[in-house]
């Protein structure tokens, strides 16, 4: 291991935070590594320490014992690359109170699946604007907390402007369990895991309504379509939106209620209470609707869950007026 990776942080201790601690822990096992998790609610961390494990939100994993949890801002930000795993709504609030604590040149790994309301940024323009001096990366991907901290094998993208830090920092974080690929096209890997988040809830409705298999699978395929245009428009490679962190993450995330995002959508389709977990999609809809309208992208899928979601369109509207779309080529 590079020396350059020693010391890591995480700052975000949720299901995603905890489960990439303890992945780098892993990862720096022979280099003597040590992790630095940071959450924001100092019982809550003195609780982790305690029991060596995330109760709420990671129940019956242990930590790694080069893992320390903590809600100093100080220790976290004295590291050597820091990923950042807030939901996408709280990376600039969360950036800003590190900022002045961190060193010019730190790298900040973006982990977080969405695109800022209000601002229309993704996430690695949040960090350039709210830590001017730092290097921002994205890490995407087709990757459950859960599987991920159980070990099981998973591979995912980390992407850097500057291919020789992706390079360094998949080297770093990679592990026999967790590959990791790199890549220079930022855009598209941070692309492909908001947008597949609100595609993810349009096929939980499907499945909540009990809409059927041919349906599903329609789903996934012109929400791919639908990815692939917001993508070109945006300027993600095509290799990278075909590639893990866009239709890698799209199937996981449309194939059943391990993700939150489809969860979300089961429950909205069943009628039901969606629940308090976090569905990032919710939050992405309405942004990336008014980014595709701005570049006159077609997103239909998309702009059906955000109508749904706004109360605009009833689930059954939203269905009818999809499949009573004027005729068109598949493409
Ligand atoms: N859980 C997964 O399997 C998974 C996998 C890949 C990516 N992600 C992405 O990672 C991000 C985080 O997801 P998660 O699963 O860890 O969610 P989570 O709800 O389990 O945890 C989010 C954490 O962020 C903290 N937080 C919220 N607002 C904050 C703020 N303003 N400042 C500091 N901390 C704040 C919360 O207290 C919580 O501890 C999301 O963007 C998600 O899409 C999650
Ligand atoms: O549970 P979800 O829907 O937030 O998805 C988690 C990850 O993004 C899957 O790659």
């Amino acid at each position: 291991m590079a020396a350059a990776y020693r010391r890591i942080g995480v700052m975000g201790a949720g299901a995603w935070g905890t489960a990439l601690a303890n992945a780098a822990a892993r990862a720096g096992r022979q280099g003597g590594r040590e992790v630095v998790l940071w959450g924001r609610d100092a019982a809550a961390m003195a609780e982790m320490a305690q029991l060596r494990e995330n109760r709420p939100d990671l129940p019956g994993i242990a930590l790694d014992p080069a893992v320390t949890p903590t809600a100093d801002l100080a220790a976290v930000a004295a590291t050597d690359a820091l990923l950042l795993v807030v939901p996408a709504q709280a990376c600039r609030t969360a950036l800003a109170r590190l900022a002045p604590l961190a060193r010019d040149g730190l790298p900040v790994i973006s982990c977080a699946k969405g695109i800022e309301r209000g601002t229309r940024a993704f996430m690695s323009e949040v960090i350039g604007e709210a830590m001017p001096g730092a290097r921002p990366a994205v890490l995407s991907g087709p990757s459950f907390a859960t599987d991920v901290a159980a070990g099981l094998p998973t591979a995912v993208t980390l992407a850097a402007h500057d291919e020789q830090l992706a390079m360094e920092l998949a080297a770093a974080l990679g592990s026999s369990t967790l590959r990791l690929y790199h890549s220079a096209d930022v855009r598209g890997a941070e692309i492909g895991g908001a947008t597949k988040n609100v595609l993810a809830i349009a096929a939980g409705i499907v499945s909540g309504r009990r809409l059927g298999a041919s349906a599903a699978a329609a789903l996934v395929a012109r929400g791919f379509a639908e990815l692939m245009r917001f993508g070109r428009a945006y300027g993600a490679k095509a290799e990278t939106i075909t590639g893990l962190s866009g239709l890698g993450d799209l199937i996981l995330t449309t194939s059943g209620p391990q993700s939150r995002n489809f969860a979300f959508g089961q429950a909205l389709g069943a009628g039901a209470a969606t629940g308090d977990k976090l569905a990032e999609g919710a939050f992405t809809a309405s942004v990336l609707v008014e980014m595709a309208r701005a570049k006159d992208v077609d997103v239909p899928v998309s702009a059906a869950v955000d109508g749904v979601l706004q109360g605009r369109l009833s689930i059954d509207g939203a269905i009818e007026a999809l499949m009573a779309r004027p005729q068109r080529a598949e493409g």
